[in-house]
C-alpha cells in the first residue's frame, strides 16, 4: 500500500476522533456556547487528536479506543482509521517545571512502575495487532536532558529518563506501531548551542534501544505554539536562526542521519494558527494568550521529512494551573501572556478553548 511505499504511517489512513476529547467538548464547551460558536465547537470534536496516557489509570481507555477503531475498520471505514496516543508517565515527569508533574517518583519505585505502565500499553497493542497506532513518546523528557541538567530534579532524573524511554521504544517496537520521540521545539532545541547535543542524545537513546524499526522519528512543537513556516522571524526568536519548526526539522534531520538515526518528523499544529504569537518571551509555554487552532491534521506538508501535521495537544486542555496555592503551580502560568484563571494541567480550560476557536486559522 502507499504507506509501505513512503514509510509514512499516516499515508492512506484517517485519524480517530476520540470520544474523550469529543465528550470534553460536548459536556464542557457546547452547553456554554450558542449559534455559530456551538456549531464550530462540534466540528472541532471531529478532528483527530492524540490521547494523552498521562496516568496508568488511563491505559484501559486505550483498549476501548482500539476496540472502537477495530470495529470501524471491520465495518469498512474508508480510508481505514488509525489511533494516536501520547506515552506520558515518566517518574519525576516534567523535571524543569511544576505544572505537569506526574504520578510516579524515582525515589518511590517510579522506574518499576513506569515499566509496568509500558507493559500494560504493550499488551493492548499486541491484543489489537490489527490496528495501526502512532505514538508520541514522552513530551519534554529528552529535551530537558539537553538543556536542563542544571536543574537538580532533571540531573537526578537523567538515568531514569534514558532507561525508561529506551525501555518504552524497545518494548513498543511492534509491527502495528509507529513512534515519534518528543524533540521539544525550535525555540527549545533549535538554538545553535542546543541542536547538536540534542541530535547526539536522540541518536544515543535510539541506538541504545537497538534502533527499533517502529521508531519513525521525532515529534516537534508538542504543546507549543510555533509556526511551521514563516517568511519573517518573530522578534522573540532573535538569535535562533531556526525560528520556525520547518527550519528546525531541516537543520536537525542531517545531524540525526549523521549520528545513525534516520528520522522523519511530525509537528503539533493544534495551537499555532496565529503568528506571531503574543509570547513575551519564547520560553513562555503556559496557556499563552491570543493563540488559535492551526492547520488541521494532514500528510500534505510539502516537505519529504515531515510525515504529517498533527494535533498532539488537545486544544482546550490546560497547560498548568494559575492557582498560586496549588502544589503544581508554576510561575510560567502566572505570566502576563498566560490566560488566567487557569485549571490544573490536562483539565478542561473553557476560556482557552473559546480563544482557540475564535482565533482558529484556518477558521472553522
Ligand atoms: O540568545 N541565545 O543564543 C540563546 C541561547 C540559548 C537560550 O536558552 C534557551 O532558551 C529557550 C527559551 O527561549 C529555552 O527553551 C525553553 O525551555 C523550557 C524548558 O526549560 C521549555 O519549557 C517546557 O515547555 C513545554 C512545552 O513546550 C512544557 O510542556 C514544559 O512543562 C516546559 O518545561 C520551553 O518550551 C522552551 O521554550 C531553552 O531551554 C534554553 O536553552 C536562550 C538564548
Ligand atoms: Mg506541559
Amino acid at each position: 500500500t502507499t504507506a509501505a511505499a513512503s514509510g509514512n504511517p499516516f499515508s492512506g489512513y484517517a485519524l480517530y476522533a476520540n470520544p474523550y476529547y469529543a465528550s470534553e467538548i460536548s459536556t464542557s464547551a457546547i452547553p456554554s456556547l450558542t449559534g455559530a460558536m456551538a456549531t464550530k465547537a462540534a466540528a472541532v470534536a471531529n478532528v483527530g487528536t492524540f490521547v494523552w496516557l498521562d496516568t496508568a489509570a488511563k491505559v484501559p481507555l486505550m483498549g476501548t479506543f482500539l476496540g472502537n477503531i477495530r470495529a470501524m475498520n471491520k465495518a469498512g471505514a474508508s480510508p481505514p482509521v488509525l489511533g494516536t496516543f501520547v506515552v506520558y508517565d515518566l517518574p519525576d515527569r516534567d523535571c524543569a517545571a511544576l505544572a505537569s508533574n506526574g504520578e510516579y517518583s524515582i525515589a518511590n519505585g517510579g522506574v518499576a512502575n513506569y515499566k509496568a505502565y509500558i507493559d500494560a500499553i504493550k499488551a493492548l497493542l499486541v491484543t489489537y495487532s490489527d490496528v495501526k497506532v502512532v505514538l508520541v513518546v514522552e513530551p519534554d523528557s529528552l529535551a530537558n536532558l539537553v538543556t536542563n541538567l542544571s536543574v537538580s530534579k532533571c540531573a537526578n532524573a537523567e538515568a531514569a529518563y534514558k532507561e525508561c524511554v529506551e525501555y518504552a521504544i524497545a518494548q513498543l517496537n511492534l509491527p502495528n506501531v509507529s513512534m515519534y520521540l518528543d524533540a521539544g521545539h525550535a525555540g527549545w532545541l533549535g538554538w545553535s548551542a542546543n541542536i547538536q547535543p540534542a541530535a547526539n542524545l536522540f541518536a544515543e537513546v535510539y541506538k541504545a534501544a537497538g534502533s527499533p524499526a517502529a521508531v519513525r522519528g521525532l515529534a516537534t512543537n508538542v504543546a507549543n505554539y510555533n509556526a511551521w513556516s514563516v517568511t519573517t522571524c518573530a522578534s522573540y526568536t532573535q538569535g535562533d536562526a531556526n525560528c520556525d519548526e520547518q527550519k528546525y526539522v531541516n537543520a536537525l534531520a542531517p545531524l540525526l542521519t549523521a549520528a545513525g538515526f534516520p528520522a522523519h518528523f511530525i509537528t503539533d499544529t493544534s495551537r499555532n494558527g496565529v503568528q506571531p504569537t503574543q509570547q513575551q518571551a519564547w520560553g513562555d509555554w503556559c496557556n499563552v494568550i491570543g493563540t488559535g487552532f492551526g492547520v488541521r491534521p494532514t500528510t500534505n506538508t510539502g516537505n519529504a521529512l515531515e510525515d504529517a501535521f498533527v494535533w498532539v495537544k488537545p486544544g482546550g486542555e490546560g497547560d498548568g494551573t494559575s492557582d498560586t496555592t496549588s502544589a503544581r503551580y508554576d510561575a510560567h502560568c502566572g505570566l502576563s501572556d498566560a490566560l488566567k484563571p487557569a485549571p490544573e494541567a490536562g483539565t478542561w480550560f473553557e476560556a482557552y478553548f473559546e480563544q482557540l476557536l475564535t482565533n482558529a486559522n484556518p477558521s472553522f
